[in-house]
């Protein structure tokens, strides 16, 4: 049976990335994706917007929809500080688990709770099965038509206080028209657009950045 693209990409990463080096991993497959096969991983462009968002927030416990194969799951993690946690949700099982290993490969797994199921029964979990209050920072990957609905779903499930930060990638490539319709006409959040580029392509895409105000 011939190897998925996910696969292909993990296995570059361990023959060409240094194990327990989360810069070398994200690196590697940013060198892969660009060069060889495109992957909607968010990527080195719009990955420094991430990069800056957390790194301002310095988040105790943050959570990424959408894993993928982990690359901002390792982007995310290698910021944390000692003690703080990643819970990151993931539909696919295929893509769960090339993202344990890509993890694992980049030595963040002490920091990464991956947790493959639909983010819709995941998120109602969180408090009582995951042990969590509120959540410092979201970081939303996944479906697009499920940003919207996940967001109230976090509200419902009270895991956002005052200050919560979310974090969209791809609002206008895919897009997430009804997610920019909600957030933006919402009063309980302040936001602000961060125009970039679609990973590894010369295409116009945004993050959209949504502060909790409780
Ligand atoms: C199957 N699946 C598992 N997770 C997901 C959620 N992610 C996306 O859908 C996603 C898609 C694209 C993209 C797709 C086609 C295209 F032509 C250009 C861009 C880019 C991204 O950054 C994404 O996050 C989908
Ligand atoms: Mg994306």
């Amino acid at each position: 049976m011939n190897q998925s693209k996910e696969q292909r990409i993990l296995n570059f990463v361990l023959q060409n990335a240094v194990r327990g080096d989360p810069r070398s991993v994200m690196e590697t497959i940013d060198k892969y994706c660009s060069e060889k096969e495109w992957a909607m991983n968010v990527g080195d462009v719009k990955g420094v917007i991430l990069d800056k968002t957390v790194e301002e927030i310095n988040p105790s416990i943050a959570l990424e929809l959408g894993t993928y194969c982990g690359y901002s799951a390792v982007r995310i993690a290698r910021l944390l500080k000692a003690g703080a946690c990643l819970l990151t949700v993931e539909f696919n099982p295929e893509f769960a688990a090339i993202a344990k290993q890509m993890i694992e490969f980049a030595g963040v797994q002490d920091k990464v709770k991956l947790l493959q199921g639909p983010s819709e029964v995941i998120i109602p979990q969180l408090k009582k099965k995951y042990e969590v209050d509120t959540l410092d920072f979201v970081f939303l990957d996944h479906w697009k038509d499920r940003y919207a609905p996940d967001t109230i779903l976090l509200q419902e499930c009270s895991l956002l206080r005052k200050g919560s930060v979310l974090l969209a990638d791809n609002i206008i490539f895919p897009g997430a028209p009804e997610f920019i319709k909600y957030i933006r006409n919402n009063p309980r959040f302040q936001c602000s657009t961060y125009p970039s580029h679609l990973e590894y392509m010369k295409v116009q895409d945004a993050m959209e950045k949504a502060v909790f105000l409780g």
